[in-house]
This record gives structure tokens, C-alpha cells and sequence, in this order.
């Protein structure tokens, strides 16, 4: 959940999503060919199967984690599900020849901890914030560390009072 410390707000439509998305595919595609996907769910479900489309990707597997960012567990995450070993002993050393997709990369707790799982893999997100940075190859849109992003999937249309009779 967003909390007071995310001054900033980006939010982003499907369609903008979709752009994004496809753009880090064009940028991954100079990195491949890759063997397999494993998407980091559940946010990386969404940019994993536009990837998976625009990169030919077939082989998909998923690692379930649980990240929390409020004040009490900050950078804690829960690994719901691990990679299946199969997909694992499919790649080369370490994860070589995987790419291992989420759709953002915020203190970088959930990406450190698929790393050290796959040392060898290539990581990529469609936003990064500073903290995160590092631990990701490749991605798309960097954001301050201030910001939350609001992703389409967590968003609904609704009615904005007129301008003139002010926010409440
Ligand atoms: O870099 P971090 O600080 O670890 O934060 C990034 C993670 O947080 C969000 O997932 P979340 O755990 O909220 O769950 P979800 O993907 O199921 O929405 C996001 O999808 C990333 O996986
Ligand atoms: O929807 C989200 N927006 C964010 O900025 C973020 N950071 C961590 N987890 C997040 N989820
Ligand atoms: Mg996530």
C-alpha cells in the first residue's frame, strides 16, 4: 500500500502499460534469445505475457512473493511458491539463458531475493525507483524513490468533482 512517505503519485494507464512494456521487449530482444520466462507474481504477470508475446517466450514459470512496505516491515519479503527445479536444471549456470520479469523494482528486496536464486539470469521491470536500480539489467521508466506508481489493475474510473468547486 502507498503510505504518507509517497509524496509523488504516477499513475499509469493500460495503454501507456502496454507501450511500456513493448518497449522493454524491444530493448530485451538485443539481449536474447532467452530460454524461458519466470515471472514474479502477481504484478509480473501483467508485463510478462506482453514480453512472452513480442518475444516468441513459451516457457513460463512463475516465483510467488509477498513484499511489504508498510513502516513495521520494511524490505520484508515471503516466498510463496519457488522456481520448479525442472526450469532451473533447463537453464544453463545460475539462471543463464532466463529472464526473470516483475513491473517494478521499488527497494529491491523482491528482486535480490529472485537473485540469489538465479545469480545468472537476466532481470528486468518496466519502472525502477534509485534503491532498486542496481539489482535490475535492464528496464524502462525510473521514478523517484518518493513515488508511487498506481498500475491500471488496482485502479477504476471515477467521477472528479469540476475544478471550480474545489478538492475536498
Ligand atoms: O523492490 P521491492 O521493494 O521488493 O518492491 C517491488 C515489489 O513490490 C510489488 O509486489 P508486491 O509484493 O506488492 O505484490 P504483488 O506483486 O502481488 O502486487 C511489486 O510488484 C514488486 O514485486
Ligand atoms: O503498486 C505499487 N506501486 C509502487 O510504487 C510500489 N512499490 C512497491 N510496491 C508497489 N506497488
Ligand atoms: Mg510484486
Amino acid at each position: 500500500m502507498s503510505d504518507d512517505r509517497q509524496q509523488k503519485a504516477f499513475p499509469v494507464s493500460w495503454d501507456q502499460f502496454h507501450r511500456d512494456a513493448r518497449a522493454l521487449a524491444w530493448r530485451l530482444h538485443g539481449f536474447g534469445p532467452f530460454q524461458g520466462l519466470i515471472c514474479i507474481t502477481r504484478g509480473g504477470l501483467v508485463p510478462a505475457a506482453i514480453v512472452a508475446r513480442e518475444l516468441g517466450l513459451r516457457l513460463i514459470e512463475t516465483v510467488s512473493i509477498a513484499s511489504y512496505h508498510d513502516y513495521k516491515n520494511q524490505g520484508e519479503t515471503l516466498v510463496l511458491k519457488p522456481i520448479a527445479q525442472a526450469v532451473i536444471e533447463a537453464a544453463g549456470e545460475g539462471g543463464r539463458g532466463l529472464l526473470v520479469i516483475d513491473d517494478l523494482v521499488d527497494t529491491g528486496s523482491t528482486a535480490r531475493q529472485v537473485r540469489a536464486m538465479l545469480p545468472n539470469a537476466h532481470f528486468a521491470t518496466v519502472y525502477a525507483k534509485p534503491l532498486g536500480r542496481d539489482v535490475i539489467d535492464t528496464f524502462i521508466t525510473e521514478v523517484s524513490q518518493d513515488t508511487w506508481i498506481y498500475f491500471p489493475w488496482d485502479m477504476g474510473l471515477s467521477f472528479q468533482p469540476p475544478i471550480r468547486d474545489g478538492v475536498a
